[in-house]
């Protein structure tokens, strides 16, 4: 019996049935289903949502689904053997067609409603009836919660079709976006960043939609025709995707006296965060307003550590409102955002975003989501007087330990003990004069050279004898914390762990996406074994396309420089 137990535990799920024995929806039946919701999911008009936590709604299955992708490291984490990707049960499911699984799989999964605030302002007007009630995920659907290897996870379809949150839209993800999301959420776990994963990716042989992009060569800030996109989904997995944004809804409607149960839907989902994020660290048996109080101390804390991530990895979330803002403290959304290569502190490619959301602007943002965070949490302290001013002193505290954070992580890139201002100031400045690639510039760095001869290919441009004899004055200054050649040679380590030598370069991207919709997936894998392995000493023959300056004729060009999120 004993045997037998064990050879099952390490047997990896090859099938759905099998697949079908880790599900479990006991923590999602705890909310609230929106009362007006049809009892089959097929609810996919635009409508108003008033109350209520999700609405069931089935997915609609891209047609001829065809296989791309999964992530062999994620199927690792959850058990599943890889053979299950191909398998023909789970490319319905994956792909959007919910019929004819095995029991407890249900034939229908769920949309959720979220309000929008940018920089803390909230918004209601991107609703098509100006009230907030119809903003929600108009084109992911979570299909299925499972325990595996005792963590539990959420699975979501992205373009699986419209909800009534849609707005209006066809509910589709394009095959580009897909890809990119699909990629970047399996690099960012690579690169130690926390985030939504990557389950799988498929494609519809047959189904196009319509999209603004840019046509070949344009540099045009805003796409310059429509193309017909082949359709994707993707599906995405984390313990749970609640956003500040949904925790503001119903802190609005409670704070508005919006309906009776309004202020009990708060408290709910609430409890459902901490639940589903944060019961390793917060006690069940602790009185209400304390766990409250260490949720927002343990959010910040995630937060603060996240953009951090963030900030050395040269990542830019370039759309960092309220609704895309995990509140487990993981990346979330995927659409408009980039990887910095020619460093720029203001780097932002989406052409929608602003300064506001810029790179070196993300901890701003950060801080005003936390706000809009704790201000979710007031409405259930009217009674704890006390606990509602820790929450004043926990949001009065991000920025100073922000900073902390922010310090730290420069720090470790350089390989130094302590922060030093001057030293870091000097080196930012030097970077952007000098047109520093933010990877390889670091990755160079890690090699602790003390001639700037040796860091002059992660520049964009030549240096002229003034900035040669500036970097040649820093490198000294910099080499000069280190006081002995073992000293040299631990920070050298310890900056290979923090400085990546392969990131994310869009123009690297784009031919993955674009001969994906030619049926040919070779670019995708390629790219999906590289971008998994950022730390890694590849070969030559990689380095030679993947450790590269971005090349000049990018420059500008719409859909590499900069993109709309016609996703
Ligand atoms: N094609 C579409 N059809 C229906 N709704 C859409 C579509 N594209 C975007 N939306 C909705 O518009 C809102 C804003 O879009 P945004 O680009 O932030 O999100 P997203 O990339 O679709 O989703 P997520 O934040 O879930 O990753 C989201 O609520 C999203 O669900
Ligand atoms: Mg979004």
């Amino acid at each position: 019996m004993g045997k037998q137990q064990t050879t099952k535990l390490s047997q990896k799920i090859t099938n759905i049935n099998e697949l079908a024995t880790l599900v479990d929806y006991s923590l999602m039946d705890t909310l609230v289903c929106d009362p007006d919701a049809t009892q089959n999911g097929d609810d996919y008009a635009p409508r108003q949502v008033f109350s209520g936590h999700y609405v069931p709604v089935k997915p609609t299955a891209i047609a001829n689904h065809q296989y791309i992708a999964h992530s062999k490291a994620l199927f690792n984490d959850l058990g599943f053997d890889d053979d299950l990707a191909i398998d023909e049960d789970f490319g319905r499911l994956f792909s959007g067609d919910l019929s004819n699984l095995p029991e407890p799989i249900r034939p229908f999964g769920w949309a959720t409603g979220y309000a929008l605030s940018i920089y803390g302002t909230e918004y209601v007007q991107q609703c098509p009836f100006q009230t907030g009630n119809a903003y929600g995920d108009g084109r992911a659907i979570s299909v299925l919660e499972v325990l595996a290897k005792g963590k539990r996870w959420e699975m979501q379809l992205k373009g699986g079709g419209r909800t009534p949150y849609c707005r209006g839209g066809d509910g589709r993800a394009v095959l580009r976006s897909s890809v990119r999301e699909f990629l970047a959420q399996e690099h960012m776990h690579a690169l130690g960043v926390p985030t939504s994963r990557s389950l799988c990716l498929f494609l519809s042989a047959t189904e196009k939609v319509n999209r603004p992009w840019y046509s070949e060569g344009s540099k045009t800030r805003d796409p310059d025709i429509l193309v017909a996109n082949p359709v994707a989904i993707s599906t995405r997995v984390a313990p749970s995707f609640l956003r500040v944004g949904q925790l503001e809804l119903f802190a609005r409607r409670a704070r508005n006296n919006a309906h009776a149960n309004a202020l009990n839907e708060l408290k709910k989902i609430v409890l459902h965060l901490i639940e589903r994020e944060y019961r390793d660290e917060i006690d069940d048996k602790l009185g209400f307003e304390e766990q409250v109080v260490l949720l927002a101390t343990a959010f910040r804390k995630r937060l603060i550590a996240l953009v951090a991530h963030w900030m050395r990895v040269g990542y830019c979330q370039g759309n960092f409102n309220s609704d895309n803002c995990a509140c487990g403290g993981y990346t979330l959304d995927y659409g408009p955002f980039g990887f910095v290569e020619r460093f720029d502190p203001f780097y932002q490619p989406w052409t929608g975003g602003g300064r506001h959301f810029s790179f070196f602007n993300q901890s701003a943002a950060a801080k005003e989501n936390f706000g809009m965070f704790c201000r979710s949490l007031l409405p259930l302290l009217t009674d704890y007087p006390e606990a509602a001013k820790c929450i004043e002193v926990i949001l009065a505290g991000f920025s100073s330990d922000m900073q902390i954070a922010l310090e730290n992580m420069w720090a470790a890139k350089l390989g130094m003990q302590n922060y030093d201002e001057a030293l870091f100031h000097k080196l930012l400045s030097l970077m952007v004069s000098s047109g520093a690639d933010y990877t390889m510039f670091f990755c160079e760095l890690s090699k602790m050279p003390d001639k700037i001869a040796s860091l002059s290919h992660s520049f964009y441009q030549a240096l002229s004898a003034p900035l040669l004899e500036q970097w040649e004055s820093w490198l000294d200054d910099w080499r000069a914390s280190f006081t002995s050649d073992a000293e040299l040679v631990q920070a050298s380590e310890l900056m290979k762990q923090v400085n990546p030598k392969y990131t994310w370069r869009e123009w690297l991207v784009v031919p993955a996406y674009e001969e994906a919709t030619n049926g040919d997936y070779k670019r995708v894998h390629d790219l999906q074994w590289v971008l998994t392995q950022p730390y890694g000493e590849l070969s030559k023959d990689i380095d030679g396309v993947h450790y590269q300056l971005r090349p000049a004729k990018y420059d500008a060009l719409g859909g590499v420089n900069h993109y709309s999120c016609s996703s």
